[in-house]
């Protein structure tokens, strides 16, 4: 399969309709990347944000959804109403979910499958909290994070894996590129082990916490980083377009 890389956006709870013409400027200067680009605004804005992106490239998704596909669960929204919206695809188990609303791997798991079931590409996060970082545990919590977060059926076409250390993310402070490099070897070689050998060349693994236009470079350098998930760094179209450039470059 051949495997674009990714750079994709967080805008978590950020953004109203003003905050859409960042997405233009976005549409408007990589008109032909060589990357694949994926924004995920708040639910609230998936559909306007589907209508200006649909003539480019750029995927638009969500940043959770439900585990049903339809039924009584107030204030959710499930996958296939996001693929009604315009989405292409989900990020789940990000840690500020995991974290505010006690989100369980197998939970995200089923989240998954049921991404999975409305044609869109679930986006798991894993990592480890700074505690678990310096009590050298980050590789087993990554390993039951992964092995409890994927489904039977997940592909390297339907699913994107996002390594992003807890402590990492909007503070500034990132690991080493070895430590990133560990990981990401780590996770490629549990996922041949999961799903067969070669498998895990298929799927692209991201990098996220605190990416920015002045670290991007050396962290897609890195071996077995196929792109970020930006947080921060993803609002503005001045901050993220760089990020773009040096993930083609
Ligand atoms: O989903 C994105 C990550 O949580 C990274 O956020 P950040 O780039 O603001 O550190």
């Amino acid at each position: 399969m051949m495997k674009r890389k990714l750079a994709a956006g967080n805008w978590k709870m950020n953004g109203t309709t003003p905050s859409l013409a960042e997405l233009q400027a976005l549409v408007s200067v990589h008109k032909t990347p060589s990357v694949d680009i994926l924004i995920c605004p708040p639910a609230t804005l998936i559909a306007q944000a589907a209508g200006i992106s649909a003539d480019s490239t750029i995927m638009i998704g969500a940043q959770d959804c439900h585990a049903a596909a339809s039924g009584a669960h107030t204030g959710d929204i499930s996958a296939p109403m996001l693929a009604d919206a315009g989405a292409g695809a989900v990020i789940l188990g990000h840690s500020e979910r995991r974290e505010n609303h006690n989100e369980t791997s197998d939970l995200v798991a089923k989240k998954a499958l049921a991404a999975h079931a409305a044609s869109l590409i679930a986006l798991v996060c894993l990592g480890e909290t700074l505690a678990q970082r310096e009590g050298a545990q980050t590789l087993d919590v990554i390993a039951d994070q992964l092995a409890g977060s994927l489904p039977d059926g997940t592909t390297g076409a339907n699913t994107v894996i996002a390594y992003e250390p807890i402590w990492a993310i909007g503070t500034g402070l990132t690991p080493s590129l070895e430590q990133i490099g560990e990981v990401h070897a780590f996770i490629r070689s549990r996922l041949d082990d999961r799903f067969g050998a070669g498998a895990a060349q298929d799927f692209r693994l991201l990098y996220g916490g605190s990416v920015k236009p002045e670290n991007a470079a050396e962290i897609f350098a890195t071996s077995n980083v196929d792109g970020a998930l930006v947080g921060g760094a993803s609002l503005k179209a001045d901050d993220f377009s760089p990020i773009i450039n040096a993930l083609e470059s």
